[in-house]
């Protein structure tokens, strides 16, 4: 998978390609990852990428022109036709099924926006989607550009190792994950779980998934709503809800 990344800041976009998962990918030729500065697409002295808002206001507006240049060189830099998507507090939700989608892309053209955002005519001429990783006020688009990169790379195939997978698993089945614990056993007087040392693996896969929906159902019912659980996972829903009012 290829993603470019329209960025005043390739040094922080760049970062995933240094560590982890993401670094292993871009290492392995799983993720091909670019980086386009606007600000190298500028034609005057101070390489101005900014400007003062129509309409007046505070903050400043980033400039179509060093976006659009910096855009048309992205898309030919590989013959490939990508999505071009504009991270954005406007943008539709990011989730799991989203990320899925996107992954299963071969390209991808990540903007990520400054200052108070960009032009509008940009938006129009060259975005294809808009999304957001979340509510609330960020400097820039390229944390939201960089969760995106990490979330796709690991879906994409042999990006993970078995070690990394499970966790993948989890959050794939739609629900919060179970707790987790490693050595000591017992740490200021709190043990584990007896049933995660008895090595039996059907009752711990059992415990696990039990943990999985409960903790759903106390902090995210919302991740329920739209989902109708199997005999089994109701009995075990059932059975935390039993144990919390013990
Ligand atoms: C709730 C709200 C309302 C109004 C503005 C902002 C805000 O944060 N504006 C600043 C910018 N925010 C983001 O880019 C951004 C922010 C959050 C999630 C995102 N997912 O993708 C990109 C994202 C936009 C231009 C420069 C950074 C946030």
């Amino acid at each position: 998978m290829r993603i470019d990344v329209v960025t005043l800041f390739p040094d922080l976009v760049n970062c995933v390609s240094g560590c982890g998962v993401t670094g292993r990918a871009v290492e392995r030729g799983i993720l091909d990852l670019h980086c386009w500065n606007p600000r190298d697409y500028t034609e005057d002295r101070h390489r101005t990428v900014d400007d003062r808002p129509y309409g007046g206001g505070p903050g400043m507006v980033m400039k179509v022109e060093p976006l659009r240049r910096a855009i048309h060189d992205a898309r030919q830099a590989d013959t490939v036709p990508p999505l071009v998507v504009y991270m954005s507090p406007q943008g539709r939700r990011l989730d799991q099924d989203a990320v899925q989608r996107l992954a299963d892309l071969p390209r991808l053209i990540l903007i990520a926006g400054r200052y108070e955002g960009i032009d509008e005519r940009l938006v129009e001429l060259e975005v294809d989607e808009e999304w957001s990783i979340g509510d609330y006020v960020l400097s820039g688009g390229e944390l939201a550009a960089m969760v995106v990169i990490d979330a796709c790379a690991r879906l994409l195939p042999g990006a993970l190792g078995d070690e990394d997978s499970a966790q993948q698993d989890s959050f794939m089945t739609g629900l919060l994950d179970c707790p987790h614990y490693t050595r000591p056993e017992v740490y200021e007087g709190r043990g584990v779980p007896q049933v995660l040392l008895g090595g039996h693996h059907a009752e711990i896969e059992r415990w696990r998934r039990k943990q999985a929906l409960g903790r759903t159902w106390q902090r995210r019912p919302d991740l329920l709503e739209h989902r109708v659980l199997d005999e089994a996972d109701q009995r075990l829903l059932d059975e935390y809800r039993r144990e919390l009012a013990d």
